[in-house]
């Protein structure tokens, strides 16, 4: 027999959870702001975004009616320039979330050095239950009521959960409209003929496999046949399982939404990266399913949860099997969790420093679009592994000497440009 659970427990749950994920993340800035000697008023600007909207979308729906869509942009701190960060469509989108992706883009941005403040969106709503007219309507309704605060000097979206570079496309001709004039630099992780970039559909992944590279040298594993788990078969995930084959690894599970696969021998990757469907669905396609969260207590070398937040908690913290753990998804391990896993001595590799690749990426496209002058793969992937190696040694090296775990270690890292802007330009 299966119980339903109210909607009304679902909603409070969500919202809980994005407290949480708020309220943890002003813990870890406010231990890094102290580590580094910086006064309370810091903190006090940096808890929370700087700015926050929240907007109501009507979409003409294809059977005729009207539906209002809720929708959120949040600008955490644009001291050191623009504010840049993805827009996520997703039933669970909430507005404390939201302002913790802002707030962990600003940190990101930090940790690889590029010249951007952190900004996020989402829309409440399940693009995997609309129409791509619907879906088109409504990507082009949440850029118009968006469209004061941002722009290629103001905030610089991008993609994120369920979203793509079809609807970066239709974001970026809706603002091109608006203004009235072509502006490929207002939105990144466009297709290429868009002025899209060489490189940012696997940037985030790209950037995973180096974090990966990295912590299993300091570790000492080869990733010549280590075992490895991605929790989330979509864009991060799915090029991540697909790069950890070509490094010779084994990958022996996978999941998406509806379940995971798991198979101590290794899973056919190339086979299932050729049936998922474009929301990174593929284990409907399979009898053999086990859940997310049995998945995730599998043996295996190295662990990368690759899909959304609080996946790893006080609750199996304790029977994470991996040496490794990468965070390739934003916000997936509690602070708890990440406590526990460091007394455990397994090697966390932050989601601001792991996923920021991406970010890495969308910094060289908005710059090719500035620019209007077009740099080849090659080039893209040597400025991105430059920029990855580099910032993992100063992760890694301030938790060795300031022996700190590594999450509170990369937040004194990303933290730091932020708050010399900030005190540059007099606000604090
Ligand atoms: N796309 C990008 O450039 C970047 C993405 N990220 C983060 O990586 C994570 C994944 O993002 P993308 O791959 O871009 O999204 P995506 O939309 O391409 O794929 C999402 C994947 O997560 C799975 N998923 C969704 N809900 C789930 C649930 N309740 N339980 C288990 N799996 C679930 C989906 O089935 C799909 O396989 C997110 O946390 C995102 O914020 C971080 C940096 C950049
Ligand atoms: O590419 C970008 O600008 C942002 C990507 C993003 O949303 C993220 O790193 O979480």
């Amino acid at each position: 027999m299966t119980t339903t659970i109210p909607q009304n427990e679902v909603q409070n749950k969500i919202k809980e959870e994005g407290r949480e994920l708020i309220e943890s993340t002003q813990e870890v800035i406010s231990e890094a702001l102290h580590k580094l000697g910086y006064s309370k008023e810091l903190y006090e600007l940096l808890k929370e975004p700087l700015r926050f909207l929240t907007v109501q979308i009507p979409v003409r729906m294809d059977d005729g009616s009207v539906k209002i869509f809720t929708g959120y942009r949040s600008q955490h701190n644009d001291a050191v320039g623009p504010t840049k960060g993805g827009i996520r469509f997703h039933p669970e989108v909430n507005e404390d979330e939201v302002k913790a992706l802002s707030m962990w883009m600003s940190l990101k941005c930090g940790i690889v050095d590029l010249p951007y403040g952190g900004g996020k969106g989402g829309i409440i709503c399940d693009p995997r239950k609309m129409s791509i007219y619907e879906l088109e309507r409504l990507s082009r309704g949440y850029v118009r009521a968006i469209s004061q605060i941002v722009g290629p000097t103001k905030d610089i979206p991008a993609p994120d959960v369920y979203t793509n570079p079809q609807i970066m496309a239709w974001m970026m001709d809706e603002y091109s409209r608006i203004q009235e004039f072509d502006s490929p630099g207002f939105i990144t992780g466009k297709p290429l003929v868009l002025g899209g970039s060489e490189g940012r559909e696997t940037a985030t992944a790209q950037g995973v496999t180096i974090c990966i590279e990295e912590a299993a040298k300091r570790k000492g594993i080869d990733l010549k046949g280590a075992s490895v788990i991605v929790q989330g078969f979509g864009n991060a995930g799915s090029f991540l399982a697909k790069f950890m084959v070509e490094a010779g690894a084994k990958v022996v599970g996978i999941s998406d939404a509806l379940g995971a696969l798991y198979d101590p021998d290794g899973l056919d990757i190339h086979s299932l990266l050729e049936k998922r469907d474009s929301f990174g669905t593929v284990t409907n396609l399979f009898t053999d399913v086990i859940s997310n969260k049995e998945l995730l207590e599998k043996p295996c070398d190295i662990l990368v949860p690759a899909a959304i937040s609080n996946q790893i908690t006080i609750e199996n913290a304790h029977n994470i099997k991996a040496s490794i753990v990468v965070e390739a998804a934003n916000g997936p391990t509690t602070l708890e969790a990440t406590k526990i896993l460091t007394e455990r001595e397994i090697l966390l590799v932050p989601d601001v420093l792991a996923s920021a690749g991406g970010v890495s990426v969308s910094y060289f496209e908005w710059v090719q679009n500035n620019q209007g002058y077009y740099w080849s793969d090659e080039e893209v992937a040597q400025k991105l592994r430059e920029k990855m190696v580099r910032s993992f040694d100063s992760v890694y090296q301030t938790s060795v000497n300031r022996k700190v775990n590594m999450r509170l270690a990369a937040y004194m890292v990303g933290i730091r440009k932020m708050a010399e802007a900030s005190r540059f330009r007099g606000w604090v």
